[in-house]
């Protein structure tokens, strides 16, 4: 069994803060964990509004606090993020996420991140990242 604390994980290089300002994320398991999907704690910033697309990647996401709201660009339908709400990007969705206010997500990803992994110009993750260095 692999047990993990969020706030001694935060401490390590699990947390990636992400170099456009909009999130930070601590991801608590990753590809080397060999459990086929990755599990991260993610914030939200305030007032984030940007725009993302895994294209290499499935991702599900619970919102455990905060509001906000998640736009699907390829119908422009828009669903409010609130406490308890999943949205699952099944598709590889295109699509735009804005903070009201801060938000606390739990984010797991398939195939699972390697665990360096920060949006590129077409807001996907690579699949070759760096693992994370503890
Ligand atoms: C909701 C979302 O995808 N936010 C970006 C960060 C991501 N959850 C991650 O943990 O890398």
């Amino acid at each position: 069994m692999i047990v993990r604390q969020l706030q001694e994980a935060e401490k390590t290089g699990r947390r990636i803060i992400s170099p456009d300002g909009n999130w930070e994320s601590t991801r608590l398991l990753l590809k080397e964990d060999g459990m086929g999907f990755s599990f991260h704690i993610t914030t939200i910033y305030q007032g984030a509004d940007f725009q993302m697309h895994y294209q290499n990647h499935l991702e599900s996401v619970f919102c455990i606090s905060g509001e906000g709201e998640v736009e699907t660009l390829s119908d422009g339908k828009k669903y409010p993020i609130t406490s308890g709400m999943i949205y699952i990007l099944d598709k590889h969705d295109k699509h735009v996420l804005r903070a009201t206010s801060e938000l606390k997500l739990a984010c797991v990803f398939n195939p699972p991140l390697n665990g360096t992994e920060v949006h590129n110009a077409q807001g996907a993750y690579e699949l070759d990242a760096e693992p994370v260095n503890e």
